[in-house]
């Protein structure tokens, strides 16, 4: 079972995130609901008018036949109102979470706890959690705070009795939704839970299938995915009992005291209270009484219905304050020159590692010079591009681009070009895959690039061409070909600086060969950063740095 936290510091936090996630729109619904019932009230008088003037005939009945149909009219309108601003304000306040989230996911260094599946369910279902949140229950609390005031006060002027008498069932009425809100906390907070678990495993095992399949694991994870979806049943199930006990037991009082009013203002009427009272009623107060009493408890029964979402948008708030914050964000810097790079005593440490992945390690490159970094495999050469792409987390140390910290810029990305040492694909051609690092590329440029790439051979096999359709996984590519698209991408962008990671891994003697004279073209001109394990990609480089001799 999963742990449920419910420290008080953690519900100050996350009545905290909530508030500022909210907005304000709630408060506006909020407002609307309690033009509401004081059409109620009015349309409350106005059948008790009309009532009492029927012996009057028609012309003294029209005035009251009005006032009902105005403000019955009134709370159609308060309602549709209520209904839309708060709606308004929960798309406000969900596309404002969405986007943190989506940018936290986007800027995110490498590794983590989250899981993709991870961060798909939170932007979508666990941000969800906070529509019924803002569009329906922050309205009703605050209705729910001040309309049974005014209902109670209205009451009041009419027959103070029965004003007691609502204020008096209010007292079990109020303990009964505290149980039911108690009760109802704990079973919907883990009904949330086991939905996440349920949808972040079922996006996670879609998108790994090939591994499933090739592993013949498809018995075992449909099983597990089985396990997660009765135990989302079986929650589902405690949370809608919890839900209908609570609601009838909150029904019963409503109707109860409605029945004690009714009661009350009958034996008024007839004279026959067994007990004295300081009031005598007429038709018109007591007409008036009932036809408000359920008023009383409606802005509470609306809170009720909404105690669910409150839960929700808890639950959910604890997951989505717990994501990491996004890294720095790029500030882009106008630089088209071959950039310097300074790296001063750096050390990369990830946060679930007791130990660096890069430690202590001094090198500078003046403008376009090239720089091979070598060392054996988990030196950290590809962390130490990460770093400079804000995907790898410096524990000490000074990285400057042109003199300037690299934690005032966040990325080297906007004047940077890359290939990373798993080249990631889009599902669409492979033009479109090129085109990504510069859609302003001319036919020739592509043409270059894609030659300089080698990929001329591949493309030459394929009727489409560059036109050809692949996947995001590249299936029908072989790790070469995918490695060679990342490179052309990266030779399209007309990029100051240069970042290739592990250019030519797993291709043979000659196609290394021909790629090297490739990536001694492309360095020309820019500041170039190449992780390899070859001995000929290093030759190119103006200075060899050797990483892991010293950590
Ligand atoms: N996201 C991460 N979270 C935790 N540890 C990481 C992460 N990325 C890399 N590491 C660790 O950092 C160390 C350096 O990894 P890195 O990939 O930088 O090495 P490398 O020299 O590029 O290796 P290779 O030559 O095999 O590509 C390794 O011990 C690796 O396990």
């Amino acid at each position: 079972m999963t742990a449920i936290p419910s420290t008080k510091a953690m519900a100050r936090a996350r009545g905290r995130w909530l508030t500022a996630a909210a907005g304000t729109g709630a408060g506006a619904a909020g407002a609307v609901l309690l033009l509401d019932t004081l059409a109620a009230i009015g349309f409350a008088a106005g059948l008790a008018g009309g009532v009492v003037a029927v012996p009057d005939g028609l012309a003294a009945v029209l005035p009251w036949a009005a006032l009902v149909a105005v403000t019955g009219a009134a709370r159609g309108l308060f309602a549709m109102a209520s209904a839309r601003i708060g709606a308004a304000a929960a798309e406000r306040s969900k596309a404002q979470v969405r986007r943190r989230v989506v940018e936290a996911a986007l800027h995110r260094a490498p590794g983590g706890a989250t899981t993709l599946g991870g961060w798909i369910t939170a932007a979508v279902d666990e941000v969800e959690a906070l529509d019924g949140y803002v569009a329906r229950f922050l309205p009703a609390r605050r209705a729910a705070v001040l309309a049974p005031l005014l209902v109670l006060a209205a009451t009041a002027i009419a027959s103070p009795v029965s004003a007691a008498i609502l204020l008096g069932t209010l007292i079990p009425f109020v303990i009964a939704m505290a149980l039911a809100g108690g009760a109802a906390a704990d079973e919907s907070r883990r009904q949330f839970v086991a939905l996440s678990r349920l949808s972040s495993r079922f996006a996670d095992r879609v998108r790994t299938l090939p591994v499933v399949l090739a592993f013949g694991a498809e018995q075992r994870e449909a099983k597990a995915l089985g396990e997660a979806a009765d135990e989302l049943a079986t929650r589902t199930m405690r949370v809608l009992r919890v839900a209908f006990l609570s609601s009838a037991a909150l029904e019963f009082f409503a109707a109860l005291s409605v029945a004690l009013v009714a009661v009350y203002c009958g034996f008024n009427l007839l004279g026959q209270l067994p007990v004295p009272v300081p009031e005598q009623l007429d038709l018109g107060r007591a007409f008036f009484v009932l036809a408000l009493a359920p008023e009383f408890y409606g802005p509470m029964r609306r809170l009720a219905a909404a105690y669910h979402d409150k839960q929700s948008a808890e639950t959910a708030a604890e997951r989505l304050m717990a994501l990491p914050a996004p890294l720095t964000p790029a500030r882009p810097r106008p630089i088209s020159a071959p950039p310097a790079l300074a790296f001063h005593d750096v050390t990369i440490r990830y946060s679930d590692s007791d130990r660096p992945a890069v430690a202590n390690l001094s090198f500078t490159a003046a403008p376009g010079q090239t720089i091979a970094l070598v060392g054996p495999s988990g030196s950290g050469k590809s962390s130490l591009l990460h770093l400079l792409l804000g995907l790898a987390p410096v524990e000490s140390g000074t990285v400057l681009v042109d003199g300037v910290p690299l934690d005032r810029m966040g990325t080297v990305a906007p004047l940077a070009s890359w290939a990373g040492q798993h080249p990631l694909l889009l599902a669409g051609s492979i033009r479109d895959n090129l085109l990504l690092a510069n859609p302003k590329a001319t036919p020739r440029d592509l043409d270059a690039a894609v030659e300089g790439a080698g990929l001329g051979p591949m493309l030459a096999r394929r009727p489409a061409g560059l036109d050809s359709e692949i996947d995001s996984r590249g299936s029908g590519l072989s790790g070469g070909e995918r490695r060679r698209i990342a490179l052309a991408r990266a030779l399209l962008k007309p990029a100051p600086l240069l970042l290739l990671d592990e250019p030519t891994a797993h291709l043979d003697h000659a196609s290394e060969t021909a790629l090297i004279a490739t990536i001694a073209g492309a360095c020309r001109g820019r500041t170039t950063l190449l992780a390899t394990h070859s001995e000929r990609v290093a030759a190119i480089a103006d200075q060899v740095v050797r990483l892991g001799d010293s950590q």
